[in-house]
């Protein structure tokens, strides 16, 4: 048994959850003849929660091939994917900074839910857990999105926003995983990993 785990994930943020569980890691990131951002396509009249499993587990497919075809030991492979859901509408990443701003004023003043999908592939078993969140938003101005968007937090992450940024300063309440809207639920990865008989 391996004493680390393949973090598929370009994600700092990803990366830094996982060391705060205490278990060892490498990077197994894409290579650039694979295209990553292909994944990230929804389907006609997917629902936020398939779409973001779905992606999940086509990140671990494509992961897990990469770790056999470079040769590299049989230790578990763990990726995830985060995605902001207004109620069926899915927000992913902002294409540009028009793009967060579009995001940020449908987020104002109202609920949304952050989904992340977390796999674990061990062997021949796939682990996975989904992690549903709230995030209520105040009402912000055009003015304070545009600060917000000029400031470039928004770029790469789901919705065009980051908790763990100056976004906070916009969040009235969550319910769910602090963690999980960050990028990779710790409650849910410790659990995948125990699985996979890692001590955490
Ligand atoms: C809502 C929210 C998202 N995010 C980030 C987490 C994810 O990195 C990103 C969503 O993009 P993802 O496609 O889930 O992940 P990624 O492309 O950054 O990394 P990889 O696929 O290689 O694992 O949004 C925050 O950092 N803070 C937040 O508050």
């Amino acid at each position: 048994m391996p004493d680390f785990i393949y973090l598929a994930s370009q994600s700092p943020r990803r990366a830094q959850l996982l060391g705060q569980l205490g278990v060892r890691h490498e990077l197994l990131l894409a290579t650039p003849d694979e295209d990553a951002e292909s994944l990230e396509v929804v389907l006609p009249n997917e629902s936020p929660t398939a779409y973001v499993q779905r992606v999940t587990a086509l990140k671990l497919d494509a992961a897990v091939a990469r770790r056999k075809r470079l040769g590299l030991v049989d230790a578990p492979v763990l990726c995830a994917d985060t995605t902001v859901a207004l109620g069926r509408t899915i927000l992913g990443k902002p294409e540009d900074a028009r793009d967060a701003e579009r995001m940020l004023a449908l987020l104002s003043g109202s609920t949304h839910r952050v989904l992340t999908a977390v796999a674990l592939q061990h062997g021949r078993r796939r682990h996975t857990a989904l992690s549903v969140s709230r995030v209520r938003f105040a009402a912000i101005t055009k003015k304070l999105i545009a600060g917000y968007t000029a400031s470039g937090e928004p770029l790469g992450k789901a919705g065009a926003y980051a908790i763990q940024g100056a976004a906070a300063a916009f969040i009235e309440h969550i319910s769910g995983s602090y963690s999980g809207i960050m990028g990779l639920p710790m409650f849910e990865t410790a659990q995948l990993l125990r699985s996979a008989g890692f001590k955490t």
